[in-house]
């Protein structure tokens, strides 16, 4: 089950420069810096009560971030949703007829196993899942 949108990923080109820019936005510092190398991302957490904010910048040219700044510029990139078992929604998703990204889930950023969406099938809005790594 879809629990709460857990972040909303914003593609940066210089995640210091966006870090100073949404400090003052939101008037709270980033919680966390993480780099995912096997997503090709640097990423900088953001928490507004019950709201994160993901900062991504691409560590590589080959970065989906790279390709999307290439091609939309700075903005929002993903919407993420928390799900209680990872597995299960993306099997209900499957059989709906949406497009995984990767056949198994994936490790994400701050203690999480993710899985994408592709947009075609979602309105144009990358969607990510998201389950929390119990210790
Ligand atoms: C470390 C994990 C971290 C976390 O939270 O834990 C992250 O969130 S990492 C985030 C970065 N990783 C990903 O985005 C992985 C999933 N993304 C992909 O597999 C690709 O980016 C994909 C398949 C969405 C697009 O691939 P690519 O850019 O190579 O293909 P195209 O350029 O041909 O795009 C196809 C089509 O999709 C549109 N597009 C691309 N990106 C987005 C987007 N973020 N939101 C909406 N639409 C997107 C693109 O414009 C093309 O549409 P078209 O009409 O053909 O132009
Ligand atoms: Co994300």
């Amino acid at each position: 089950m879809l629990t709460n949108v857990e972040h909303i990923g914003i593609a940066v080109r210089d995640i210091a420069t966006s870090n100073d820019l949404f400090t003052k936005l939101l008037n709270v510092t980033p919680y966390k810096a993480e780099t995912v190398e096997s997503e090709g991302v640097t990423t900088s957490f953001f928490r507004v009560n019950q709201t994160k904010i993901e900062l991504l910048e691409a560590t590589n040219p080959e970065s989906p971030i790279a390709k999307f700044l290439e091609k939309k510029g700075e903005g929002i990139h993903h919407l993420a949703f928390e799900v209680d078992d990872i597995l299960v929604e993306m099997e209900r998703l499957k059989n709906e007829g949406f497009t995984l990204l990767s056949e198994t889930p994936k490790h994400g950023a701050d203690n999480k196993l993710v899985c994408f969406l592709h947009p075609k099938g979602t309105n144009g809005v990358l969607i990510e899942l998201c389950q929390e790594i119990k210790e």
